[in-house]
């Protein structure tokens, strides 16, 4: 873990925003899902996106499913706090709950891809940006396979993709290997200040 910033998510002052990302597959979901499991005042933003639910998934709770205009009404409403296409579908983050949760001093986290960390970065650079990296490429691969939820096709989009993300890991304040869930979720939560 290399971080250039003293003491992330600690000290007096409110709570930082927390970025976090990294490939498809790599575990953000599963560690973050952990460590909400044994601290639920973490606050998770709830993404809108045009991608169809998988199964299990539930509107409202682990995304708003929106169609196309929708979407695009809540870019034209500057309703996002950033925004980005990935693999084929449109993801945002809805701004003003975002700000909500901060200014009530609650710790707040992101899980959005690197495109849409850019712009958080650009657009409140003081958040904590945290890059989840698999411990392996073949793990990676493993992993996105092994979840099952994409058709060939979109697992090779979203490799395409990760190839990309993984270079970009250097813009970034820290990086987690997920290697074990547990560790990574504990690691995360000392990051935000939590626990
Ligand atoms: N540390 C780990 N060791 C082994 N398997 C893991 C680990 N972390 C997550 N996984 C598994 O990897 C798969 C992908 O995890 P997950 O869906 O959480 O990834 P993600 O980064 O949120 O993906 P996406 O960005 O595509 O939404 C899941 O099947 C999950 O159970
Ligand atoms: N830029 C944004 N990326 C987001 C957002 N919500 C989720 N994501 C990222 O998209 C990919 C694919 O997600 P999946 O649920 O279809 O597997 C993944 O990297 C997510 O972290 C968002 O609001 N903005």
């Amino acid at each position: 873990m290399d971080s250039p910033r003293p003491e992330p998510g600690h000290g007096a002052e409110r709570p930082r925003l927390v970025v976090l990302s990294g490939p498809s597959a790599v575990g953000k979901s599963t560690v973050v899902a952990h460590m909400r499991a044994q601290h639920p005042e973490v606050w998770l933003s709830v993404s809108a996106t045009t991608r169809h639910p998988r199964p299990g998934e539930i509107d409202g709770k682990h995304y708003r499913f929106v169609d196309q205009p929708q979407f695009d009404k809540l870019i034209a409403n500057d309703e996002l706090l950033e925004w980005a296409e990935f693999a084929g579908n449109r993801y945002g983050t809805p701004r003003q709950a975002v700000l909500d949760k901060l200014a009530a001093g609650e710790p707040t986290l992101l899980e959005i891809d690197v495109q849409g960390a850019r712009q958080v970065r650009k657009a409140m650079p003081d958040a904590l940006l945290v890059f989840l990296a698999p411990p392996s490429w073949d793990e990676l691969v493993r992993r996105l396979v092994g979840r099952g939820t994409e058709t060939e096709e979109v697992r090779e989009r979203r490799l395409a993709a990760a190839r990309e993300e993984l270079a970009s890991e250097s813009e970034f304040d820290v990086t987690l290997v997920n290697t074990t869930v547990e560790d990574v979720a504990r690691e995360l939560l000392t990051l935000m200040g939590v626990g």
